[in-house]
């Protein structure tokens, strides 16, 4: 605890959060979803947090997204973030929590209620930081094969024009050790995104190595904190999105949402 009152003396990033979440949040039932996911890089949660946050009417925030918005403003971070970033390793929690604050009060300032969070908290530092200042829900661990992660970040693919997210590999993993095997479809873009895709500058194979070791070293950690706190619904992404939604859904219960909200649309 003293090493993180030292960082927030040094940064004045508990503050900053705190104006950032509503430091006395409302009881659940009068307020939306304060939600986190974690997971190994590749493995969907940028996907799942978005379709979740478009049926809960809560915004998404990734921090990755917010770096490399950072990044792209050529703003006084961008050249270190650029070298922290394509190297796999983490941005310190400094800067994320001045990014991740800031994104907050923009939202509160706009009315928004609740969140999905995608990609914070990585460490043990920021996990009990945001536990300092808000009361999270609810901790979803989406896992995978990790066979399938390596593949899935080296196929991912976005549209420079829509910001869409694809991806374009194939994948098939064969059962073992008592795990099932798995087929997941590439993700096509339509064709009008063809010409416009890119890839992530991280997203090679030497980076993305660097980044599932340093996901073991630093987030898995967070994965207990969480566990300790019986926040932690854990689960096995069964394939890709046509078989894995659904289930994800029914262990959020929330399968008879999906159909409310169609039938009211
Ligand atoms: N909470 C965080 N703490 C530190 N660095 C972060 C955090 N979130 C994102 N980053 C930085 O942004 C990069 C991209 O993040 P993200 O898009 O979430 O990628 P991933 O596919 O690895 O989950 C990370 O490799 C890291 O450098």
């Amino acid at each position: 605890m003293a090493a993180i009152t030292r960082l927030v003396k040094r940064t004045h990033s508990l503050s900053s959060v705190a104006r950032g979440f509503s430091s006395h949040a409302p009881p659940l039932k009068e307020r939306n979803v304060q939600w986190v996911f974690l997971g190994c890089p590749g493995v969907g949660k940028g996907t799942y947090a978005s379709r979740l946050c478009n049926l809960l009417g809560v915004p998404h925030i990734a921090t990755g997204d917010l770096v490399r918005h950072e990044l792209a403003s050529n703003g006084p971070l961008s050249s270190q973030l650029s070298e922290i970033v394509n190297q796999g390793k983490l941005v310190s929690d400094e800067i994320i929590i001045s990014l991740l604050s800031k994104r907050l009060a923009d939202g509160e300032a706009k009315g928004e209620s609740g969140f999905i969070l995608d990609g914070f908290p990585r460490t043990i530092k920021q996990a009990e930081i945001l536990e300092g200042v808000t009361e999270i829900d609810l901790v979803v661990n989406l896992k995978l094969q990790e066979e399938a992660l390596l593949a899935k970040c080296l196929g991912r693919r976005i549209c420079n024009q829509c910001g869409g997210n694809f991806n374009v590999a194939s994948i098939s993993v064969k059962g073992k050790n008592g795990h099932p095997g798995m087929v997941m479809a590439p993700l096509l873009p339509p064709a009008h995104c063809m010409s416009n895709l890119i890839t992530r500058a991280d997203d090679t194979e030497a980076v993305v190595k660097e980044r599932l070791r340093i996901y073991d070293e630093k987030s898995q950690p967070v994965e207990e904190f969480y566990r300790s706190r019986g926040k932690l619904l854990e689960f096995d992404l069964p394939g890709g999105i046509p078989e894995s939604w659904p289930k994800l859904l029914q262990a959020l219960n929330l399968d008879d949402y999906e159909e409310k909200q169609s039938a009211a649309a």
